[in-house]
């Protein structure tokens, strides 16, 4: 392990200076993309439009047979296009892969520049952070870049759970962490073949009513990914980089994909994986905080006024430390409005009439 006096120091002579705090840009939605498929490259610039993070995904869904396109894809969609404040993301091949190389060689030499974040994907420990943390120092120092790339590692295996704390302080490239259902469930040996999202086998039942077992008894489904997404936010908060839940699977059932990227955002989650454009607008909805609750948030702000003391409001007791709650939402809605003009005006409309 480093030294914390030499953490912040570049890992090769000539790479840029680490970040020292992650930036808390807006990444509603992670939309992936493959970049090997003409189709959805043709859509990309008016999708860039419309996400806060583009992501051209070359690890799985893509074709063993299309790795070098997709890769290939990436650099070109890269280098003829301006996105201008969407971020642009790639989730490279993972670590035991025989293409990770070449990604990571390629990607950072030819659009290092316009490359925000690369995700990788099957983190197991701090040790796999380390070893892209290198790689990408000496690419870097090599393409002569200024800005450091960010690093963002999916959890999604055990081991990767079990480490969670040591991934997300392994290096200040860290930006954040996505939850990985898929591969997770698969290396837990969990039994559900769905793509995130509940099971309606993992339930609660209620206590039986006299002898019969069966009538009466109401069920409540529970949420398969509650303790993984609690365990990463706070490892994540721990240290200062960004959680995320990532893909809903069922394309077509829009309501409970809404529903999982809800309990993610009320868990502390910033944003969720697009996977298909239908997609896109249910995580911006879900994570940018709702107008009622903007207005309620900057009321209770503005009658607690140094933060200090207790205060009844609609009935409701505030003080220290649910104004700190309060400016958690207040903040985000203020960043999240900065670049969207009919957010702010949504929520400066609730505001006005909550203060009324
Ligand atoms: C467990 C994990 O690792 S999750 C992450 C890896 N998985 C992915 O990245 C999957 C990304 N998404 C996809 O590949 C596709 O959305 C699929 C395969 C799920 C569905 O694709 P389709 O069957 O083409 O869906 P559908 O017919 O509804 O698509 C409608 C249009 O949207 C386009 N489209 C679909 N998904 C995307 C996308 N992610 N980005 C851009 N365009 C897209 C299609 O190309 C199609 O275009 P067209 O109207 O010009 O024909
Ligand atoms: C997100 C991902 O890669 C998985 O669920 O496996
Ligand atoms: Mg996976």
């Amino acid at each position: 392990m480093r030294s914390p006096k030499d953490f912040f120091a570049p890992l090769a002579v000539g790479a840029p200076e680490p970040v020292r705090q992650i930036p808390a840009l807006p990444s509603r939605m992670i939309h992936f993309f493959d970049p090997s498929n003409e189709k959805m490259v043709a859509k990309a610039p008016d999708l860039a439009k419309k996400v806060d993070v583009l992501l051209g995904n070359l690890e799985d869904a893509v074709k063993a047979d299309r790795k070098e396109a997709a890769r290939e894809g990436l650099v070109k969609v890269a280098k003829e296009n301006d996105f201008g404040s969407t971020q642009l993301w790639t989730r490279v091949n993972s670590l035991d892969s025989p293409w990770v190389l070449d990604d990571l060689i390629t990607l950072v030499t030819e659009i290092g520049d316009k490359l925000d974040v690369i995700m990788v994907p099957k983190v197991e420990g701090a040790q796999d952070i380390h070893y892209v943390d290198r790689l990408l120092a000496q690419l870097e120092a090599r393409a002569g870049l200024r800005k450091p790339l960010l690093v963002h590692a999916i959890l999604e295996t055990a081991s990767g759970v079990a480490n969670v704390e040591e991934i997300a302080g392994a290096s200040p490239r860290m930006q954040g962490i996505s939850l990985g259902p898929a591969d997770l469930a698969a290396s837990r040996r969990m039994k559900t073949t769905r793509v995130g999202g509940g099971h309606p086998g993992y339930l609660v039942r209620t206590d039986p009513v006299g002898d019969d077992l069966t009538e009466g008894r109401t069920t409540y489904q529970q949420d398969l990914w509650h303790y993984t997404v609690a365990r990463m936010v706070d490892a994540c908060v721990l240290h200062g980089i960004l959680p995320y839940y990532g893909p809903f699977g069922d394309i077509r059932d829009v309501v409970a994909c809404e529903d999982q990227f809800r309990n993610a955002f009320l868990l502390g989650c910033v944003g969720a994986w697009s996977l298909h454009p239908v997609q896109i607008d249910i995580a911006k909805k879900v994570f940018s905080p709702a107008p009622e609750d903007v207005a309620w948030a900057r009321k209770v702000i503005a009658a607690m006024g140094d933060g200090t003391g207790a205060v009844m409001i609609d009935g409701k007791m505030q003080d220290d430390a649910s104004v700190k709650q309060c400016r958690v939402v207040a903040e985000l809605a203020d960043a999240l409005a900065a670049g969207d003009p009919e957010l702010a005006e949504a929520y400066d409309a609730a505001t006005k009439e909550a203060l009324a």
